[in-house]
């Protein structure tokens, strides 16, 4: 993380609040986590969307997008957490925010049991709890300024800032590095980077304690990627935030994260401190996810032999593989792994791994030693060009990430309407429309969970992808 926070005049005060005032009765967090005490517990935690057919809608299966996870998040850590598209992180994310009601397990936020709060339960902690969006073109409603934007909070929570809520906002602007005299301009007028400002302005508004980021700069250049990971460590520095940030890959959430979760198929595979994953991955799928997008060091570059591509996809949430469900992709699968799912074990200290035969330590069923067929066709090794390729943007996000000389995002250099639009993927685009409002099945399963992302998002939300579309830049540079 970088150190230049001091420079910043980044300071949220007290709010005068009238929102725990009026929500007698429902659920007050009277204890502050300390830093380095637990902040978010998550035990046994598991997700299973329905799948209903036919006139009656009876269930017939269900998509185990979150399949059985404990973890910790500590009072001013970051906690990356990272895998594949489908293996169930933005699941996680809406669990742990209680946008979706789990189908089991539990979640503590400073000590208190909030897995099945309702709507009014919920409202004096989403103050603590809340959650950047992945795509900075539809996660804003495209007909509210940015000061109703980032005012929203305020009206829902009742609560009024010191000076009043422009006041506040205003402030909030300067604080993401935005002018505050753009108070009235709409999303449309500003870049994507711009953009992912506001929504963490909206986040900050209420002074949390948790922020969960979900893919908060996947959507952006490069360039800009670097400056709002910046960003977010000034502000976490600052206001001592504790973070979740949730990523397809390493390439961003390596230099910011104290701790890595590796998820796949609804599963955390491998939990680690941030040095001893790069220093010695012990999952075959941490290895792999390493090893596609290599870091910039002469040492790995030489090892052919690191440089894995595995292939297919990950197999469907609704019939995951028995056994290990990593063991369809990987190359040191044997019997063992086909038949009993191994546990979360801490293997080494600060290494937790759910593997028979881990990387970079003892083999934990070394009496299986006959691979499974298809493990020799499990994973390839990547072409050079293709490493290199990887290899640069890593450099680029790595070399401004820690780079103290993060320029004022007023000095943001412009994006290129066109350019803008092309970084946004029109599935995520979609997806994002449909975080607000789920799918009718998960709605109906978690009402509650649907009313409260309606509550605090859905209000600034773009109703879909196809308005998102419709947001380019007027001008991609900054006003
Ligand atoms: N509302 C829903 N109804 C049914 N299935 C869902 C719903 N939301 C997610 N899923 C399914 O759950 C699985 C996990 O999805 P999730 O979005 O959590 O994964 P992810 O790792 O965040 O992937 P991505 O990076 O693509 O968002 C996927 O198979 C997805 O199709």
């Amino acid at each position: 993380m970088s150190e230049n926070a001091e420079d910043k005049a980044v300071s949220i005060p007290a709010q005068s609040d009238g929102a725990e005032a009026k929500s007698s009765g429902a659920a007050t967090l009277t204890k502050d986590a300390a830093p380095g005490e637990t902040l978010l517990k998550v035990t046994g935690l598991q997700k299973h969307f329905p799948i209903r057919k036919g006139l009656l809608q009876r269930q017939v299966g269900a998509v185990r997008a979150v399949d059985g996870i404990d973890f910790e998040v500590k009072s001013g850590e970051t906690l990356g957490v990272v895998g594949e598209s489908g293996c169930g992180k933005s699941t996680m994310g809406r669990l742990i925010t209680r946008l979706l009601e789990p189908t089991a397990g539990t979640i503590e936020f400073e000590g208190k049991d909030i897995t099945h709060l309702g709507v009014g339960g919920m409202r004096p902690m989403r103050r603590d709890v809340q959650m950047i969006f992945q795509d900075p073109y539809s996660s804003l409603n495209p007909r509210h300024t940015i000061g109703t934007i980032i005012g929203a909070p305020f009206r829902l929570q009742g609560v009024t800032p010191e000076g009043g809520i422009k006041k506040e906002v205003q402030r909030l602007l300067s604080v993401v590095g935005l002018n505050p005299e753009h108070y009235n301009r709409y999303p449309h007028e500003f870049s994507g980077g711009q953009r992912q400002r506001i929504g963490i302005a909206r986040a900050l508004a209420l002074n949390p304690k948790l922020v969960v980021a979900d893919e908060p700069v996947s959507a952006l250049d490069v360039s800009i990627q670097a400056q709002v990971v910046n960003l977010l460590d000034d502000l976490q520095q600052e206001l001592g935030l504790t973070y979740v940030i949730i990523a397809h890959d390493l390439s961003v959430v390596r230099h910011v994260s104290d701790r890595i979760a590796v998820m796949y198929l609804g599963k955390i595979v491998e939990l680690a401190d941030r040095e001893s994953l790069y220093r010695a991955p012990m999952h075959p799928y941490t290895k792999a996810l390493m090893s596609a997008v290599p870091i910039p060091d002469p040492k790995r570059k030489s090892a052919k032999s690191e440089r894995i591509l595995l292939k297919g996809d990950v197999p469907s949430p609704i019939a995951p593989p028995s056994g290990c469900r990593f063991h369809t992709r990987c190359w040191k699968a044997t019997e063992i792994c086909r038949t009993t799912e191994p546990q979360l074990l801490e293997l080494k200290p600060g290494q937790r791994v759910a593997c028979h035969h881990p990387e970079n330590f003892e083999d934990q069923a070394p009496q299986d030693t006959v691979l499974l067929s298809d493990a020799k066709e499990a994973a390839e090794l990547v072409p050079d060009a293709v490493l290199e390729e990887s290899a640069e943007t890593s450099a680029a996000v790595a070399a401004e990430v820690h780079a103290d000389t993060a320029e004022p995002a007023a000095e943001e250099p412009s994006e290129p309407a066109a350019e803008e639009a092309t970084e946004a993927p029109s599935s995520e685009a979609a997806e994002a429309g449909s975080e607000e409002a789920p799918s009718s099945e998960a709605a109906e399963e978690a009402p509650d969970a649907a009313e409260a992302s309606t509550e605090e998002t859905a209000e600034d939300a773009a109703p879909g992808a196809s308005d998102a579309s419709d947001d380019a830049p007027e001008s991609g540079g900054r006003k």
